[in-house]
């Protein structure tokens, strides 16, 4: 785990480019860089189809761009043999949370979140104990042994940032993650990702269109047309 403002992600000169259902070309990324750095969460707004999942898919490894670089500790995403490589950079070291907790529905929370380590090669008991302690540390342990239907929007919500935390990434990627929740939920959930950027040092980004947190973010962008048209830093960062 790097230490507090080491960079963790650089975005040079980004543009992605999507070819549309009439064979045009959309520019969904136009020109993005971009830093991240350890123990800081950067807020990412703008309007519907600005660009902002597509940036989150860039950083994360999902897509690779059309224009530019993407560079992982130093490391060039592109220069990464294949996707099976990818797929395997982006399960150790970055984290992923969405609009929709997307629990598997016959697990339990314990075990939808022991699973990704599983799947890693984490022995069982080990995967479920490691488990615990990341339900525990997001407050959520009692309800360990409750499936997605035992549990409220904002405890599944918790139970998808547990998941997202098992590989203990570096960089933790959020699209809307409190859309779904109301106000005092979504605030907890965006209060346990800055605590996950400040304990455990690693960079957040997060998308969304909620303005009632901003006061939690070190960094915010602001995006138009695949561009970043604004940004802004927190007066204490
Ligand atoms: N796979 C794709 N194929 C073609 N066009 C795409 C694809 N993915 C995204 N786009 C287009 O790229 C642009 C940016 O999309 P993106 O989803 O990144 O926007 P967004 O800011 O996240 O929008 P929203 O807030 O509505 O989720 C949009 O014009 C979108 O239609």
């Amino acid at each position: 785990m790097p230490g507090a403002g080491v960079p963790v992600l650089s975005l040079d000169a980004v543009s992605i480019r999507y070819r549309g259902g009439d064979g045009s070309l959309v520019n969904a990324l136009e020109d993005v860089t971009l830093r991240l750095v350890a123990g800081e969460m950067l807020g990412i707004f703008g309007p519907s189809g600005c660009g902002k999942t597509t940036l989150l898919m860039a950083a994360g490894l999902l897509e690779i761009p059309t224009e530019g670089t993407v560079r992982f500790s130093g490391t060039q995403a592109d220069t990464m043999a294949g996707e099976a490589a990818l797929r395997d950079f982006r399960r150790r070291h970055i984290g992923f949370v969405f609009q929709k907790p997307n629990l598997v529905p016959f697990l339990t929370a314990v075990e939808n979140v022991a699973l990704a380590m599983v799947i890693d090669g984490v022995p069982a008991g080990e995967a479920e104990q490691r488990a615990m302690g990341l339900l525990a540390a997001l407050d959520i342990a009692h309800r360990a042994g409750n499936r997605p239907a035992g549990l409220s929007g904002g405890e599944q919500q918790r139970v998808a940032v547990a998941r997202a935390l098992a590989n203990d990434p570096v960089l933790l990627l959020a699209d809307e993650p409190t859309a779904a929740l109301d106000s005092r939920r979504g605030r907890q959930v965006m209060e346990l990702l800055l605590g996950i950027a400040r304990r455990r040092l690693a960079a957040v980004a997060v998308v969304t269109h909620d303005p009632r947190s901003i006061d939690l973010f070190d960094r915010m962008i602001e995006m138009e047309d695949g561009r970043i048209v604004n940004e802004s830093r927190a007066a204490a960062a």
